[in-house]
């Protein structure tokens, strides 16, 4: 039992260290705390909420692998190494994947919302 708190507690640090010193996971932080006040604003499902969750979930929780993969190739080396270049373009293609199949669901969630709101 005390492995798994010692464990968690680790973890925990990892948010931490990632949101302290990364500049992207502020970027997407803010981009996450708009999405959740204007879902609070707008009034959204509960489905929506799901989705919206889902997506802030799977960019940052993407944004932190790529960070650890990053991190990883830096140590192996600073030289420049093509395979280094495919692996660090590919983790950060996996975020940009997710970013742009979030955005679209941003989209199709708030826009017919903020529509709705400012022609009433
Ligand atoms: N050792 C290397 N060998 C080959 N290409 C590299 C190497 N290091 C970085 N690159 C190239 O430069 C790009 C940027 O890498 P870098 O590690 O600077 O990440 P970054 O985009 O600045 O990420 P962040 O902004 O999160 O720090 C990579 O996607 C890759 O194309």
């Amino acid at each position: 039992m005390k492995i798994f708190w010692k464990a968690l507690h680790l973890a925990a640090t990892g948010i931490y260290l990632f949101f302290k010193y990364e500049r992207n996971a502020k970027i997407q932080g803010c981009i996450a705390l708009a999405a959740i006040l204007l879902g609070i604003v707008l009034h959204v499902s509960k489905t929506e909420w799901i989705f919206i969750l889902i997506c802030i979930a799977l960019v940052i929780a993407l944004e932190m692998l790529n960070t650890a993969i990053e991190k990883t190739c830096n140590q192996i080396t600073v030289q420049f190494q093509p395979n280094i270049k495919t692996i660090k373009d590919i983790a950060a293609g996996a975020v940009l994947w997710a970013s742009c199949i979030s955005a679209i669901i941003g989209c199709l969630i708030f826009i017919p919302k903020i529509y709705a709101l400012i022609t009433t």
